[in-house]
C-alpha cells in the first residue's frame, strides 16, 4: 500500500489538465489544490498543446460538453496519448443515448488509461442491465466487480466504479475499497473531484497505475470519512468546506490510523 503518494503530490505538485464541467469546476480545482496538485482548466483549442507539455496528467469529464467542444476534446485526448500523460475520463450520464455514442466514439479513438464513473455509468459502458438515473448511480443486481472487470479489458484501462464500496481493476488485479461517507452522495461533484485526484496520483504513480487508483480512493473515501465523523449533522455544505480543508491538512498517519488490516 502506497500511501506514500499523497506525500509525493505534495512535494512534487504535479500540474492537472482538466476538461470539466461547467457545474462542479470549482469544487475539482479545489479539490486538486487542496491535495497539493496544481489545477489547469483551459478551454482553447490553440492552447491546448502547450498546457499539456506543462501537465502531468489530465482528466475529461464529459458532464456538460457541448456538441462544439467535441474537436477540441479529442485533440486533448490525442495530445495526452502522444505525450504520454495519464489520461481520466469520467463518462457522467453516459447510460443516455446521446452521451452513450459521444463517449464510445471518443473511447474508440482515444486510450484512455483510467474510466471512473458510478455503478449506472460503468454499467452502461458494460453493456450490462442497470437502471441509471441521470448523473446518479441509480439500481441494478449486478456483480459490481465483474461489471468493473469487463470495462477494464474491454478497454485496456484502469476502471474505478464508485459507490459505498469503490471497485477498481485493471482487468487482471481487482480491488475495492470500502470507506467513505454517504455524505459524498447529497454533494454534487464528489465523483468529479475523484476522477482529477486519480490523475493527480497517476502523475506521481507512473509505473503503477492500478496502485495511483487504489490510492486516489482510499484516500479520498477515508478523509470523507474523517471529516463526517466530526459532523454533527448531515449538512451537505458544511460537509464540502471541511472536505477541501482536510484534504489539505490529512496525514499518511491519519488515514493509516483509520483504515483497518483488510484495506
Ligand atoms: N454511500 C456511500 N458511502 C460511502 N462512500 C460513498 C457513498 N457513495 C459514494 N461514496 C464515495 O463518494 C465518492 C464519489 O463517488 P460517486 O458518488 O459514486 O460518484 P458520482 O458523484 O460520480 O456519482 C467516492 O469516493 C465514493 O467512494
Ligand atoms: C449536475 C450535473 N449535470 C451535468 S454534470 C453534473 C455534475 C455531476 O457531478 P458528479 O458526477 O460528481 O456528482
Ligand atoms: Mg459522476
Amino acid at each position: 500500500m502506497q500511501l506514500e503518494l499523497l506525500d509525493r503530490i505534495r512535494s512534487e505538485n504535479p500540474v492537472i489538465f482538466n476538461i470539466s464541467n461547467y457545474i462542479t469546476v470549482q469544487d475539482v480545482a479545489n479539490g486538486l489544490n487542496s491535495i497539493g496538485a496544481s489545477p489547469i482548466m483551459p478551454s482553447a483549442i490553440e492552447e491546448a498543446s502547450e498546457m499539456l507539455q506543462i501537465s502531468s496528467g489530465a482528466a475529461i469529464n464529459m458532464g456538460s460538453f457541448r456538441s462544439n467542444e467535441l474537436p477540441y476534446i479529442e485533440k486533448v485526448g490525442q495530445l495526452a496519448n502522444d505525450l504520454n500523460i495519464p489520461l481520466v475520463l469520467d463518462p457522467v450520464a453516459v447510460a443516455m443515448p446521446y452521451r452513450q455514442k459521444v463517449v464510445t466514439n471518443l473511447l474508440d479513438h482515444i486510450h484512455f488509461d483510467f474510466i471512473r464513473g458510478n455503478a449506472g455509468e460503468i454499467a452502461a459502458l458494460a453493456g450490462i442491465k442497470w437502471q441509471a438515473k441521470g448523473i446518479d448511480a441509480g439500481d441494478g443486481s449486478a456483480d459490481l466487480a465483474e461489471v468493473a472487470k469487463k470495462v477494464a479489458k474491454r478497454y485496456n484501462c484502469t476502471v474505478v466504479l464508485s459507490g459505498p464500496t469503490d471497485y477498481i481493476s485493471d482487468g487482471t488485479h481487482d480491488t475495492t475499497v470500502t470507506h467513505g461517507t454517504p455524505l459524498f452522495q447529497i454533494h454534487v461533484g464528489s465523483g468529479d473531484i475523484l476522477s482529477s485526484l486519480i490523475a493527480a496520483f497517476a502523475a506521481v504513480s507512473k509505473d503503477n497505475y492500478f496502485e495511483a487508483a487504489r490510492m486516489a480512493c482510499l484516500i479520498f473515501a477515508t478523509t470523507g470519512e474523517i471529516v463526517a465523523n466530526e459532523l454533527v449533522d448531515e449538512k451537505p455544505g458544511s460537509f464540502i468546506v471541511a472536505l477541501l480543508d482536510k484534504l489539505h491538512l490529512v496525514t499518511t498517519k491519519e488515514i493509516a490510523d483509520q483504515i483497518t488490516m483488510e484495506d
